[in-house]
């Protein structure tokens, strides 16, 4: 059987993590660590497992890593004392805010509250509408610029090619949507309420799956020859780690696929790591 190339996210994330650290190690000769502080709210199994691979990275490449646990019943007052307080130390370059966040906490209002300029994660307001009118100087959200460094990476030409998104979120679908059209993809935005998501994924030259759903994108739903690439974080039925595609079936048919764990996912740690450095290099020249 065919079988499509992988593209190695784990691989050209620790690339990326030596690129880092050259940077950050010049710097550092003009004085400045960057530093990252991480808010963890709660105890969330899988935010506990992915602080623990952000706080790893952070040290591989050289950036100063905090990490402040607040507990499950933190008031949302607490919270954002806590950004303004974040705001306020010039040794913290980032800030990221681990979500999901408990009932009581409204996100909306905590992601509001950073600081643009140390908004890492690049979900403030500010950042977002930059990102959709083209303005400079804007923070990518981590997991589409990661998925933007893989295609081109592997050499993959965007411009001219239909490139179809599935799902429409804030962290992903939506800026992966954006940052595609920018590459001068044509983009077709799918999600929950699209009829015949099938027909819309067979026409796609680059397919972005990015809902959370384990089995979504089967052989059936791609092009051969397709280029795809899975956001997706589920456990399968045997409790193994899986995105949205079918992977084994799909790799038969695409030219080029992500694996879950090792594509999406190391990457999305490495542009956090690459928005904290330019972070840092921005306070430098302030
Ligand atoms: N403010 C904020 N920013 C985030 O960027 C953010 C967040 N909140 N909340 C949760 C999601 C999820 N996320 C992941 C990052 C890396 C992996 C990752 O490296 N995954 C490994 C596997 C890790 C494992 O073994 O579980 C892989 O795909 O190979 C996964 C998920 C960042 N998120």
């Amino acid at each position: 059987m065919a079988q499509g190339k992988l593209i190695d996210g784990k691989q050209i994330a620790a690339e990326l993590r030596q690129e880092l650290k050259s940077e950050v190690a010049t710097i550092a000769i003009r004085g400045v660590t960057p530093g990252l502080t991480v808010v963890l709210v709660g105890n969330n199994m899988a935010s506990e497992t992915y602080v623990r691979g952000k706080i790893r990275a952070c040290e591989e490449v050289g950036i100063r890593s905090d990490l402040i646990r607040l507990p499950e019943e933190t008031e949302e007052d607490t919270l954002l004392a806590e950004i303004d307080r974040l705001n306020q130390d010039e040794t913290v370059h980032g800030i990221l805010v681990q979500l999901p966040l408990p009932r009581q906490i409204s996100e909306e209002k905590v992601i509001a509250r950073i600081r643009p300029k140390k908004d890492v994660d690049g979900f403030h307001p500010i950042n977002m509408g930059k990102l959709a009118t083209g303005l400079k100087g804007a923070f990518l959200p981590c997991t589409p610029h990661g998925i933007l460094q893989m295609l081109k990476r592997s050499h993959i030409e965007i411009a001219g090619k239909h490139a179809v998104v599935v799902g429409r979120s804030n962290i992903v679908g939506k800026p992966v949507s954006l940052l595609l059209q920018k590459e001068n993809a044509t983009v077709t935005m799918c999600h929950s309420r699209t009829k015949d998501l099938a027909y819309f994924t067979r026409q796609a030259d680059i397919l972005v799956a990015a809902v959370g759903k384990y089995g979504l994108i089967t052989r059936d739903h791609v092009r051969p020859g397709a280029v795809v690439i899975d956001v997706g974080m589920n456990r399968s039925p045997e409790g193994k780690l899986a995105g949205d595609v079918m992977f084994e079936e799909v790799r038969e048919v695409a030219s080029h696929i992500t694996p879950v764990p090792g594509g999406v996912g190391p990457m999305t740690i490495a542009m956090l790591l690459y928005n904290t450095v330019e972070a840092a290099k921005a306070a430098l020249d302030s």
